[in-house]
């Protein structure tokens, strides 16, 4: 069937998407808040600056993602791409900054995007501004299975919009809460925090802090794997990647050689310790250092809280936080305001506690104790950042280098797995020269298509006028 050229909601969705020009409405209802898109010609040709992602270097590039902006690329008048070049599809989401909508490029809907629209007018604050170029910046930076990859950068008029990779899967924050008790399986828990762990050591690999570690955070993509979100409160230090030599005890049994020599007069397999040094490759960002309290109440620092300065122990507080709650759909220092929670937080005497006492989950509560040390140079992590954790007996067994094929626990109930048409890691499933031909044939007469009948006209993009209404969004509130 031909894809009709306009937008279209989602016939259940409480939303609505009019056109002044074209005069099309669309269902529209009850909705709690809205956003009105709106262009004209003289505002987004003067203002209007598209910067493609600076990850030329992406290990998805031959995706078909990278694939339809390309074509697309190569249709457009100027070589970028434009908001009129989308076709939105329906809203997913507000949070902080802006709304978050599903969409596609017109003609092409082989890939899906997520496209985050930010009204700058509605940003009152210069913080509020930094924050989006925080954000912007750092999904600039991004090329990891685990984080999101930024297609397109696009300022027009008074709105600046990224486009990234969509996750239909939604995220750990509602998956817990359609589990029984809240709470997830052991197994799942541990390959979830393998994910977020391998992406928060990418990240600060990268200089990068997270600072807003939370299950609402972790987005599931299509495949079930993870995709943390949401980097407007990121800092970015400077790092130093180094060898470090780290000392450890070893209990070995004695060598074959030994074990002959000795046989005459030893039966016995003798076991000996042995103090090993190996060098270590550690890149932990350890002197990034910022005063700014930022994040989630129930996820903050005791360091973050008290104001002294911080540094990327925070995440790795957070992610004991992160474990506590997968596994009990509570976090630990919840008090009865959130003022109670920072107490808790920041009080020596209160210490993590944990209600079940399950023998499953004994190596995860020791790694979480370790990681809510309040003290964060005592703290696991914060010295060698995740090799220290990667360690820890809860995963043992876990074959870093590869946890990207792992496959995602699909016993959870609510997670829909669909199977992966490229395998993560860059290595697309083998397609043939004359499959790629066609493909890529069919994406652009799909694009021809899509311009010739919205896009040759002059006033195309003072056209479109597009009020919105959708519903709105309660989250844990950052501080
Ligand atoms: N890439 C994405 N794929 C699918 N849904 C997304 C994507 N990004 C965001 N969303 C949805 O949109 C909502 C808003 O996301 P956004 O990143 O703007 O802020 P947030 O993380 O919810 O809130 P805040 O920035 O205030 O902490 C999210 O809750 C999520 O449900």
């Amino acid at each position: 069937m031909e894809e009709e050229d306009f937008y279209f909601p989602d016939t259940d969705l409480d939303l609505s998407f009019t056109s002044t020009v074209t005069d099309r409405t669309f269902a529209s209802s009850s909705g709690r808040s809205s956003l009105t898109l709106s262009f004209n010609d003289r505002l987004s040709t003067s203002s209007a600056i598209t910067t493609s992602s600076t990850s030329t270097v992406n290990h998805r590039r031959q995706d078909p993602h990278w694939s339809a902006i390309k074509s697309a690329k190569l249709l457009s008048s100027d070589g970028t791409i434009h908001l009129r070049h989308l076709k939105l599809i329906r809203h997913l989401g507000t949070g902080n900054l802006g709304r978050v909508f599903l969409c596609n490029l017109r003609g092409d809907s082989s890939a899906r995007f997520a496209l985050k629209v930010i009204d700058r007018n509605n940003l009152t604050t210069a913080k509020k501004l930094s924050q989006v170029e925080t954000e912007a910046e750092i999904l600039s930076l991004l090329d990891h299975p685990f984080l999101p990859t930024l297609y397109a950068r696009i300022d027009e008029s008074h709105y600046t919009c990224l486009l990234i990779d969509y996750a239909p899967n939604g995220d750990l924050h509602s998956l817990i809460r359609k589990q029984p008790g809240n709470r997830l399986p052991i197994q799942p828990v541990r390959f979830f925090a393998a994910e977020v762990l391998v992406a928060l050591e990418y990240l600060h690999a990268m200089g990068i802090v997270y600072r807003d570690l939370k299950p609402e955070n972790v987005l599931l993509r299509e495949d079930g794997h993870v995709m943390l979100s949401d980097f407007d409160l990121c800092f970015k230090s400077d790092v130093v990647p180094t060898f470090k030599s780290r000392r450890y005890r070893r209990t070995c049994s004695s060598s074959p050689s030994l074990r002959r020599r000795k046989s005459g007069c030893f039966s016995g397999e003798k076991k000996y310790e042995r103090e090993e040094i190996v060098a270590e490759f550690t890149a932990e960002p350890v002197s990034a250092f910022s005063r700014s309290c930022v994040g989630t109440h129930e996820y903050l620092a005791p360091e973050l809280i008290s104001v002294n300065g911080h540094g990327s122990g925070v995440d790795w507080w957070a992610f004991g936080i992160f474990l506590y709650e997968l596994l009990y759909g509570t976090t630990p220092f919840k008090g009865g305001s959130k003022e109670q929670t920072l107490r808790n937080i920041a009080s020596s005497d209160k210490t993590v506690n944990f209600h079940v006492d399950d023998s499953d989950s004994e190596e995860a509560r020791d790694l979480i104790e370790k990681l809510l040390v309040k003290d964060p140079r005592k703290r696991l992590g914060c010295a060698r950042g995740a090799q220290d954790i990667k360690r820890h007996a809860f995963f043992d067994g876990i074959k870093w280098p590869l946890i990207r094929h792992y496959k995602p626990p699909e016993e959870v109930r609510g997670l829909v797995v669909k199977k992966s048409t490229r395998a993560h890691g860059g290595h697309v499933i083998a397609v043939s020269p004359r499959l790629k031909k066609w493909v890529l044939w069919r994406a652009l007469c799909n694009l021809l298509r899509g311009k010739s009948s919205y896009g040759g006209s002059k006033n195309q993009s003072n056209s479109n006028y597009y009020h919105y209404i959708g519903k709105s969004y309660a989250s844990r509130k950052r501080v």
